[in-house]
């Protein structure tokens, strides 16, 4: 009876959910398991007797997978208050265990005993269109070779070639946008993507691959939930977006692609030939490589533009935060740089100097208020992890782990008043930025596989505010009743980087007398 149950609650949820929201990474494979798979599974896990409390579920084997997909920021904020800072639940047969307090998130993001490992090179096979059953070869190779040549490329040390060539393509591009006309009305996300895109592919890729595709990159962004999802005609659009980018990337490394010097991607950074070098030297097609450097190229660019769309949107929508921004960029620009070639060819740890620190804490407060729980693993075999009070939290072989970066953020205990943008929340009294401290700041994961474009993404992000305030003179306005306010945040998915389905148009006026790089 509680098998049929399972089943009418999973079929009539799954096409209610599944058409209008992303199913997050960890229950995914579970809630798109065929019905037969159902009746023929074992009995829905025992709880092992185990410190977590187990959150309430009256549906065996979904257990809360249902309410997860449907809003899971509400869902995790709700077990949190309900449950405390390590809790677990049931999805589509596995336990999910979530982990919030600063402690335990930093204590399993390190796991140092490597009883743990990431789970989305599933997804990765459904993303980026590669066999499954090709994924565990092929991600060993991206987990030991591509995303170690990665790491090495975008250090602090490192990632200055690639930042370089940001800053002077992304003025280009921001001025395009407005043409010849002394002021345009935009939409702050697309004008936000269109240009992280462009300039991020130049970064990267050089100037030889051919950013017209565009509209197939953001179609191919759009579509990832139907993708995931794997629903039939709804997922078409994505698939062909991304079908059209794959094609593109494929002939630019077909022409591109160097042997002498062991090999490089003609005109491309560093990091980026590295990386392509690696899964050319391993034992996969020419296709499987274009497919997960594919996969490597969304990921980069879909965070980095939110994270910048979030942070012009909190600047702009606080009238006090933005005359303190423009006047710290403006008189930083006017007194410190000679001219703004100056400024787009310089050493990028020179942002992190004193000139910057009010912009880089509004950076990173907005990085904290937006960030979403984004490091799933899978536990390989029976472990611990230690607990705020130095007790075993036991974690199950087969469980899935993630940390709840944002309970953790917007945590009382952890930060004061901790739902407001408080932009010098970083800065110390004499107003010099503080990084926060690792244990209570999580926004790109951490241990070995911490994301590995973090200071090459903030660099670029605070580029992108203080080029926009050199050239432009900026106002939120509202077009067809739309808010000119902070757009609301969306619920219902789960990324790295909060979504919005809210637009917000800004009006760009081209400033009189700026000269340009
Ligand atoms: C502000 C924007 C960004 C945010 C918030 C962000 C966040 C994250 C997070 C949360 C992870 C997962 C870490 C984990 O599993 O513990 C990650 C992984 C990764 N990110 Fe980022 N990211 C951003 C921008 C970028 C950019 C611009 C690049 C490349 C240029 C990049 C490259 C990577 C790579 C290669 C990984 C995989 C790391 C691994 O599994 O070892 N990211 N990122």
């Amino acid at each position: 009876m509680n098998r049929l149950y399972a089943i009418s609650v999973l079929t009539l949820g799954y096409y209610a959910v599944s058409s209008r929201y992303e199913l997050p990474a960890t229950w995914f494979a579970g809630i798109t398991s065929t019905l037969a798979l159902l009746l023929l599974a074992s009995a829905s896990p025992k709880a092992e007797p185990n410190s977590l409390p187990i959150v309430n579920s009256r549906v065996p084997w979904i257990g809360n997978a249902l309410a997860f997909a449907r809003t899971p920021v509400d869902f995790l904020k709700d077990c949190k208050a309900r449950y405390g800072t390590a809790y677990k639940f049931l999805a589509g047969g596995k336990y999910v265990v979530v982990l919030s307090s600063p402690t335990t998130i930093f204590n399993f993001l390190q796991n140092s005993a490597k009883a743990m490992d990431v789970v989305e090179f599933q997804l990765i096979g459904i993303i980026t269109g590669i066999n499954r059953l090709r994924m565990p070869y092929l991600y060993s190779v991206v987990e030991d070779k591509a995303l170690m040549a990665f790491a090495h490329g975008m250090t602090r040390r490192t990632y200055v070639q690639t930042a370089m060539s940001f800053n002077l393509d992304l003025q280009t591009r921001l001025l395009h946008h407005i043409g010849d006309q002394p002021e345009v009305t935009v939409s702050l996300l697309e004008f936000v993507q269109k240009a992280i895109y462009s300039s991020n592919s130049v970064a990267l890729l050089g100037p030889h691959f051919d950013i017209d595709v565009f509209d197939d990159f953001m179609k191919f962004d759009k579509g990832i939930p139907s993708i995931l999802r794997r629903i039939p005609f709804l997922n078409r659009r994505g698939l062909q977006g991304r079908e059209k980018v794959v094609a593109k990337l494929s002939e630019y490394i077909q022409r591109r692609w160097r042997d002498e010097d062991g090999g490089y991607l003609e005109g491309a950074s560093d990091v980026i030939s590295a990386v392509f070098r690696e899964l050319r030297a391993a034992e996969m097609t020419h296709m499987e490589a274009v497919r997960i450097f594919n996969g490597f190229l969304w990921g980069s660019h879909t965070n980095h533009m939110r994270t910048t769309f979030w942070v012009m949107a909190y600047i702009l929508t606080d009238k006090d935060v933005f005359r303190r921004i423009e006047a710290e960029i403006r008189s930083a620009l006017a007194d410190k740089f000679s001219d703004i070639n100056t400024f787009l060819n310089m050493d990028p740890g020179t942002l992190d100097g004193p000139d910057f620190n009010l912009l880089t804490s509004a950076v990173t407060e907005v990085l904290r208020l937006t960030a979403l729980p984004a490091s799933f693993r899978e536990v390989l075999r029976d472990t611990v992890v230690a607990g705020d009070g130095g007790e075993s939290i036991f974690l199950k072989k087969g469980e899935i782990v993630t940390a709840d970066v944002r309970g953790m953020h917007l945590d009382p205990a952890v930060y004061d008043d901790p739902d407001t943008f408080k932009v010098d929340r970083f800065l110390n009294e004499e107003g010099i930025y503080r990084h926060p401290n690792e244990r209570t700041f999580a926004v790109f994961g951490g241990g070995s596989h911490m994301c590995k474009g973090r200071y090459y993404a903030i660099h670029a992000t605070r580029v992108f505010v203080i080029l926009c305030f050199h050239l432009f003179d900026m106002t939120p306005v509202s077009v067809n009743g739309s808010t000119v306010d902070l757009p609301q945040a969306d619920h219902t998915t789960l990324a790295p980087v909060i979504r919005t389905t809210e637009k917000l148009w800004i009006s760009l006026r081209r400033r009189q007398g700026v000269l340009v790089g």
